[in-house]
């Protein structure tokens, strides 16, 4: 499948979900080629330690301009994630947030009050309900 898939999830925000994005990594390899699988990877914990911040963030948006959609899970609070989401909404990408309320915390304004039912959306959920969430989006 030739369809690009650019997935953003916190890294020097936080590794707490890394396994997390691993296994959602997983699933959207189904649906395309996924250009950000080191955001699964354990042990990246302060950022890839090859490229400068730079490099990172040249190689990022260039992936991004490549990609079909941005699936950024927002659960763990990133600036990457947040400035990531931006940079989609100005080049005019799909966007999908996947956000899980039973962390407790709510989702920021900016990123829920962005949602247009369309081209920008946002989804409460828990993980088992992925698979199928992945496939009313690409099906
Ligand atoms: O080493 C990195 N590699 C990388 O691709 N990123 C990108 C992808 C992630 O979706 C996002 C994470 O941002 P942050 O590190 O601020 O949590 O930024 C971020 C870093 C470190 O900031």
């Amino acid at each position: 499948m030739s369809r690009n898939i650019y997935f953003a999830g916190s890294i020097r925000g936080g590794r707490q979900d890394a396994e997390l994005y691993a296994r959602i990594i997983q699933q959207l390899k189904a649906y395309g080629r996924v250009f950000t699988e080191h955001i699964g990877d354990p042990n990246v914990e302060g950022g890839e330690t090859h490229l400068s911040d730079k490099q990172i963030h040249d190689r990022d948006m260039d992936w991004l301009e490549q990609s079909e959609v941005l699936i950024a899970e927002c659960t763990q609070p990133s600036l990457g994630v947040g400035y990531e989401i931006g940079r989609a909404v100005a080049l005019n990408k799909k966007i999908i947030i996947l956000f899980r309320p039973e962390c407790g915390k709510r989702l920021s304004a900016m990123v829920r009050g962005a949602e247009n039912g369309t081209t920008f959306v946002v989804k409460d959920y828990k993980e088992e309900d992925l698979p199928g969430l992945f496939k009313e989006f690409f099906e």
